[in-house]
């Protein structure tokens, strides 16, 4: 496999494909996956549940087999040569676990003589996920946003170049998903890349640079998420509040915009400004009393892309319909899948580095 010559990556993969043995038959779980991570910053990686993201990051870390296509991470071919390129990379994909009556300074000194690292990284890590002064309290005392913090401190030990968080704020009230999404907002700097999965869409609007989405083992859009979402403002659209709404539907309809009826009045799309709204109806003699544009946010784009995949997706996945606007703070409460409060320490390099087909193991 040739080296990616593109520098400007953290991860590339291309026609990626994985297959798991089901009852009826093989079932494609990665379909061709294209995914370019620029270098640097915060990368939302977003799917709904089961669209592959879990999968392609333990590909990616050598933790599953591919059956067809390349990754690359910094440029170097992976499985291949990911013991070179292993020591540049931290990583959380499972729930870590730390000895509960140890402190969080105990814990990551132990992993760091493990690891070889200076005892002096202890300090600083603890200071960069902000448990400087929580660090000699015992792990059994943190609550679940400390204890991912403190899982997040770990991998930092290596000062890895690349961080890969597979659903960091699963299982997380709406404090420690604030915690964890300032951690990650400020990890994402200095020239550090930051890959974070996660179907809590707001919170990846809130703190990502760029983003893929995914759907069907597939990418079925990145950029940046104010691209993404310029790029889908064709289909915003108006809430609309007037005295006869059934006459307004017909008259926006004549001009072309799309306009149904809604509980107190008319959702309108595609006008390119309100004012258009506004104008279309005046010229019949009717007269809105309420023109709102329902602001379009990763969200909405997400639920318009990956459509097919949130059919029979649990509630979590799509946790406001895309025509409602958005809550102005974004935090959703964990699915009811969310794992439990166990947060075991991140994969050792070597652990990490060794490759396993856990193909069935589900
Ligand atoms: N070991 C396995 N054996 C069989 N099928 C699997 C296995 N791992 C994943 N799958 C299937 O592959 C598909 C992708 O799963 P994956 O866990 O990668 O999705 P995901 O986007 O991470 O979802 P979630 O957000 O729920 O974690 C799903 O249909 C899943 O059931």
């Amino acid at each position: 496999m040739e080296q990616v010559a593109d520098e400007g990556l953290a991860i590339a993969t291309r026609g990626l494909r994985k297959t798991f043995a089901g009852i009826r038959g093989r079932r494609v779980a990665i379909h061709g996956l294209d995914l370019d991570v620029p270098s640097g910053g915060v990368h939302g990686f977003l799917g709904p549940n089961g669209s592959g993201k879990t999968t392609t990051i333990r590909m990616l870390l050598g933790l599953l087999r591919a059956d067809a296509g390349t990754m690359h991470i910094f440029g170097q071919p992976v499985p291949q040569r990911l013991p070179q390129v292993i020591a540049r990379v931290g990583a959380i994909v499972e729930s870590p676990k730390f000895y509960p009556s140890f402190s969080g300074r105990r814990s990551l000194s132990l992993l760091a003589d493990a690891i070889g690292t200076d005892q002096r990284r202890v300090d600083e890590v603890l200071e960069e996920v902000g448990l400087r002064d929580r660090g000699d309290d015992k792990f059994g005392g943190y609550s679940l946003g400390m204890r991912q913090r403190l899982a997040i401190a770990a991998t930092l030990l290596k000062s890895p170049d690349l961080l890969i968080f597979d659903e960091p704020t699963n299982g997380l009230d709406p404090a420690g998903i604030r915690e964890i999404r300032e951690t990650m907002r400020n990890l994402g700097t200095n020239g550090r890349t930051v890959l974070v999965s996660s179907h809590i869409l707001s919170e990846i609007e809130q703190i990502a640079d760029t983003v893929s989405i995914i759907g069907r083992g597939r990418v079925v859009a990145q950029g940046s998420v104010a691209s993404l979402i310029n790029e889908q403002a064709g289909a915003a659209s108006v809430d609309v509040g007037i005295d006869s709404p059934e006459a307004a539907v017909a008259v926006l309809r004549r001009v072309g915009m799309g306009a149904e009826l809604t509980e107190d009045g008319l959702r309108v799309t595609g006008a390119d400004k309100p004012s258009d709204v506004t104008r279309a109806l005046a010229a019949q003699g009717l007269y809105v009393s309420r023109l709102l544009p329902v602001r379009r946010d990763l969200e909405s784009v997400f639920l318009q892309l990956t459509q097919d995949d949130q059919l029979g997706a649990s509630p979590a996945t799509s946790p406001t319909s895309p025509s409602r606007p958005s809550a102005p703070d974004g935090d959703f409460p964990p699915p009811p899948s969310a794992r439990g409060g166990d947060f075991p320490p991140p994969p050792s390099a070597r652990h990490t580095a060794q490759s396993a087909d856990e193909e069935g193991q589900r």
